[in-house]
């Protein structure tokens, strides 16, 4: 997950620690940061799978304008987005937050609980498709103000599918590492991993997907590693 290609990757080493360094991490809320830093402690590398802390900021900033009652995440891991939206939704907005690995969440758990807001999130342990379609079945359509999606990239356009159907009109569907590391703008070459191939393709199909889908209105950005916005239209 950490992979970058020397020249494509979206921000210089040194812009990105100037930015996180002079305005992101001095917001960051402390237990936030203590679940960053157990998160590193347990899965090294892997826990650049976290959000980074701008873009944990921004989608704290956006919640907040947008008031929600009920968000979905799909793509949990140890928790950081998660925190993060649990922490700027109102006290009466639920959380349905899906990921395969309860282990993973169970890490993160302690410093939901230590910020005082578990009781808004309600975690399932469940393939996204799977129990998005049972949502779906049990007449949850359009009920969701919010979706975060941060999971297995080749599934990104059947999420895309189910989440129009279960985000309300006017809703707003984000979709992360759309940039996939700054790989999408250059050719497929010897030095990427075959996992970075693999997510890459998907991402690509995903992007051209989304800039063609007339049912919303859309925005990319290059925060984190890139993160597109989805209003539904219809
Ligand atoms: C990049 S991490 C999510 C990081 C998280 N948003 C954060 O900020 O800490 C991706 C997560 O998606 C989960 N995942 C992958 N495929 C999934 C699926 N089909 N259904 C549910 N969760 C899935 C993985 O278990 C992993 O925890």
């Amino acid at each position: 997950m950490k992979e970058t290609f020397e020249g494509t990757i979206l921000q210089s080493k040194s812009l990105l620690k100037y930015l996180l360094e002079t305005s992101a991490y001095p917001r960051e809320h402390a237990m936030l940061k203590q679940l960053r830093e157990a998160t590193f402690e347990k899965y090294k590398d892997l826990s650049a799978m976290n959000v980074p802390t701008d873009e944990g900021l921004f989608i704290s900033m956006l919640l907040k304008i947008m008031r929600p009652e009920k968000t979905i995440e799909i793509g949990v891991f140890t928790g950081y987005s998660l925190l993060s939206t649990a922490l700027a939704v109102s006290d009466r907005a639920r959380i349905v937050a899906i990921d395969v690995d309860r282990e993973a969440y169970e890490t993160g758990l302690p410093f939901i609980e230590k910020a005082g807001v578990a009781h808004k999130i309600q975690f399932i342990q469940s393939d996204a498709t799977a129990y998005m379609q049972d949502l779906l079945d049990e007449g949850e359509e359009e009920t969701f103000d919010f979706a975060f999606v941060d999971a297995d990239k080749n599934n990104y356009i059947n999420y895309h599918e189910q989440l129009m159907r279960l985000v309300r009109i006017g809703g707003l569907i984000a979709y992360d590492n759309t940039l996939w590391y700054g790989t999408v703008a250059v050719a497929e070459c010897d030095e990427m991993s075959a996992e970075t191939k693999f997510s890459r393709a998907y991402i690509m199909k995903l992007n051209s997907f989304l800039a063609r889908d007339d049912r919303i209105e859309l925005v990319q950005l290059s925060i984190g590693d890139g993160l597109t916005l989805c209003r539904r239209l219809e």
